[in-house]
């Protein structure tokens, strides 16, 4: 199974192609999990790059896509050059059954006239061309299938979408590997595979370290577009474990505290391997503001913040006072986005962390830039309370056992524990409760009142951020 063919060079293929695809991804789009720009209407489109992966004259052809995603302006904000997304792009004469769900639409004009789209991920056959690319480290057009020649790819295994809501698309081969495409890509170093090869370097177990990957070379710019990683079978994720235990009215104290042993150890092994600063006054004066702007955008974009803003703002006050007085703090490489949902256990009970591709809304290079490590335990003291209060009755205490166990755990490992920072971690928790109130509005609105009532915590002025 060779996947190259050919690549569509020629701009006049390419834009036919596109040209084709244009009314039918117009509306498919947006009703996409992983797109980013919902709210605004789709004007069209650019091609960024097109690979023809499989011609489409057999019973099966196979697009690779970026493509540069137009919108409407939002009313007041600077012009925007539009979005780059990934697809992959399957045509058949007709879809079986089967491949309903991922229909993108039936093509009425152009080269591919009387044929059916969809999204070629749903598909075993396309999704193991992916493999076979990645396993023979194949380069079609611009795309550049990588792989770590210590480990080894097994030809032949059988792949199925993961249907978990995801901010990307992961397909599962067998048990043995997972492979995530990056949705919405953006050129340069992504954390997402930068961070594991890192910690696989430093010989860190508590990631599982990168199999292979895919780049795309385009004019100059080079973009990280899926990563391969062994897939930790059996394992359940934090969260729904999390759920589990306190259905059953039982605490989650111990999983907290080697949750908390598990990021100390991350935390550990990249501040050796990639470098450290330190903040003083001007950085942590940048900080400040960045979250200080963060907060008054998320006013704007949701109202229910306002009667919080003074309280909230103080967090972010205290921190600049104890800068201003000198304090310094040592900032490294961390997570970005770390919450329950990203932490794996495998059925011999070891956690692994998943998904060092930052919060997805953030700029790339913010998302690359040095952190206080409490950035992570924040979010993760934030998980927990998010599992508290998705329970009903919510249920505070059990968010209090977990979020002591862990900072404890941390500080087995670390040396130092978090509580001892109570203004650096109020400002953090903050600033995510903040981001994910207007997460919440924008993707899942009924779960607003989870971070709302993080914020009314937040928000009372003699409020430290303490577990
Ligand atoms: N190495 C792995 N082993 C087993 N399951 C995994 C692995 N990596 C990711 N997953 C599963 O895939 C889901 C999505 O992965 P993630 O990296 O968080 O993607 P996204 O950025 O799209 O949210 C996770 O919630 C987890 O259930
Ligand atoms: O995992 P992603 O990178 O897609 O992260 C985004 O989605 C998360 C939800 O799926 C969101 O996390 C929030 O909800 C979680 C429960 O579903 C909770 O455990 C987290 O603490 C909470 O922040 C995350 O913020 C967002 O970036």
């Amino acid at each position: 199974m060779t996947p190259m063919v050919e690549t569509v060079t020629s701009s006049g293929t390419t834009s036919t192609l596109l040209a084709s695809l244009d009314p039918l991804l117009r509306a498919w789009l947006p009703r996409q999990r992983w797109f980013a720009g919902k709210g605004r209407p789709v004007t069209g489109f650019t091609p960024v790059s097109v690979t023809e992966l499989l011609p489409p004259d057999g019973r099966l052809g196979l697009y690779h896509l970026l493509v540069r995603v137009h919108q409407a302006a939002v009313p007041g904000a600077p012009p925007h050059p539009g979005d780059c997304y990934q697809l992959l792009i399957g045509v058949r004469e007709a879809l079986p059954p089967r491949l309903a769900p991922a229909l993108i639409g039936h093509v009425t004009e152009g080269p591919l006239a009387g044929r059916t789209v969809y999204d070629a991920l749903h598909d075993t056959r396309p999704a193991e061309v992916l493999l076979e690319a990645l396993r023979t480290q194949a380069r079609v057009g611009g795309l550049r299938f990588e792989r770590d020649p210590a480990q080894e790819i097994r030809a032949g295994l059988v792949a199925r979408l993961m249907t978990a809501e995801q901010s990307n698309s992961s397909v599962v081969y067998g048990d043995t590997f997972i492979l995530k495409l990056l949705r919405r890509v953006v050129p340069g170093v992504n954390p997402d595979l930068e961070l594991p090869l890192a910690l696989a370097r430093e010989g860190c177990p508590r990631v599982p370290a990168p199999t292979a990957w895919l780049h795309a070379e385009v004019a100059a710019d080079t973009y990280v577009l899926a990563v391969l990683q062994p897939y930790v079978s059996g394992a359940s994720d934090g969260w729904e474990l999390a759920l589990r235990e306190l259905a059953k009215g039982e605490d989650f104290a111990t999983e907290a505290r080697a949750l908390g042993r598990a990021t100390a150890e991350v935390h550990t092994a990249l501040a050796r391997a990639l470098p450290t600063v330190t903040l003083g006054h001007a950085q942590l004066e940048s900080m400040v503001d960045g979250m200080t702007g963060r907060l008054a955008a998320a006013v704007q974009a949701v109202p229910a913040l306002r009667p919080y803003e003074r309280g909230l703002r103080s967090a972010y006050e205290a921190l600049g006072t104890l800068a201003a007085e000198g304090r310094t703090w040592t900032a490294q490489r961390v997570h970005g986005d770390l919450h329950l949902g990203q932490c794996l256990r495998s059925p011999s009970g070891a956690w692994s962390l998943i998904d060092f591709e930052g919060e997805p809304a953030r700029p790339l290079a913010e998302r690359r830039m040095p952190q206080p490590p409490v950035r992570d335990i924040a979010g993760m003291l934030r998980s927990f309370d998010y599992a508290a209060h998705s329970a009903t009755p919510p249920a505070p205490d059990w968010a209090h056992t977990c979020r002591a166990a862990y900072c404890s755990g941390y500080a087995e490992v670390a040396g130092r524990d978090p509580r001892t920072d109570p203004v650096m971690l109020r400002a953090y928790e903050t600033d995510k409760a903040v981001y994910e109130v207007v997460y919440e509005a924008r993707h899942r609105p009924d779960w607003l009142p989870v971070p709302l009532s993080a914020v009314r915590r937040l928000a009372l002025p003699d409020q430290e951020a303490r577990p």
